[in-house]
């Protein structure tokens, strides 16, 4: 099955737009993990097992796994956990990849091949050529940053080229001319929901993911507001540190999925 008909039967099925993000920290895991040397991958299983049901996506981030020696085989061996223990749940690997057209192919292997996920986050800022190796794979997911929640998004997204905002031109360029085979999604930060409101008018019912709901203040409401399409779906609206760590004791998992749950329900008020 396609990365977008997996995410719209997810989305229909469980009834949920929450995306779990996998961000291991180690300095911020419980207790019990300090000598284990699979610490990423038993930590992130059990957040898995516990937020699955709540789950629309998990997103991964690559940087929190290679960061640590053997840490990327450990996200090999989470992602092949999600695959198989809930096999109705997309991965998006989050890794924002992009460069020359002979790299990029390197970089689709990376993901959809040796870690075997539904979709990427790419940058756009090499342009198509840069692109195509992911697009091809039209199974596969590409998530494109187009308005990003961090305060420095204006540096270069809100420049003003011919008349619009640049992240305007991304939403269109890709919406019209690299979504041929259906796979592009875009990011898109909670913090800017005047941005996004002008982002789903201009990309009709293709998916959104939006970082930056709880830890970086992005508030929920607005986010499904001006973000959902008419049938109330459309968004992958993630929180990572917000459940990864809702709790440091024993209960860690049990409280991730309490986190999971409210978050996935403070979401579906507003649909
Ligand atoms: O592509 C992303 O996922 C992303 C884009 C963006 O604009 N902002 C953003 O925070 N992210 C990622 O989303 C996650 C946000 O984590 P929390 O703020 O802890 O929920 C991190 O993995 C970020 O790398």
């Amino acid at each position: 099955m396609t990365f977008i008909n997996k995410l719209r039967s997810r989305w229909q099925n469980a009834d949920t737009l929450l995306c779990v993000g996998l961000d291991p920290d180690p300095a911020k895991f419980p207790d019990a993990f300090i000598d284990d040397e699979d610490a990423l991958f038993n930590f992130c299983r059990d957040i898995v097992d516990a937020t699955a049901e709540f789950a629309c996506a998990f997103k991964p981030q690559i940087a929190y796994f290679a960061a640590h020696n053997g840490g990327e085989a450990q996200l090999q061996r989470l992602i092949a956990h999600i695959n198989g223990a809930h096999p109705n749940i997309p991965v998006v690997l989050d890794s924002k990849r992009g460069d020359i057209g002979s790299t990029a192919e390197q970089y689709a292997v990376e993901a959809f091949d040796r870690f075997g996920a539904d979709a990427v986050t790419l940058n756009p800022y090499m342009g198509f050529d840069s692109a195509a190796p992911f697009l091809q794979r039209g199974d596969r997911g590409c998530v494109f940053l187009c308005h990003t929640s961090n305060p420095g998004a204006r540096d270069f997204q809100e420049l003003l080229v011919d008349g619009a905002p640049l992240y305007q031109h991304v939403a269109r360029t890709i919406a019209n001319e690299w979504n041929s085979d259906g796979n592009c999604a875009l990011v898109v930060g909670a913090t800017f929901p005047e941005e996004l409101k002008i982002i789903r008018g201009i990309v009709g019912n293709m998916p959104l993911l939006i970082p930056g709901v709880g830890a970086q203040g992005g508030d929920v409401e607005a986010v499904v507001s001006n973000g959902k399409t008419s049938d109330g779906t459309g968004l992958m609206i993630n929180s990572s540190r917000g459940i990864l760590y809702a709790s440091s004791s024993a209960g860690y998992a049990d409280a991730a999925a309490d986190a999971a749950r409210e978050l996935r329900d403070a979401i579906n008020r507003w649909r």
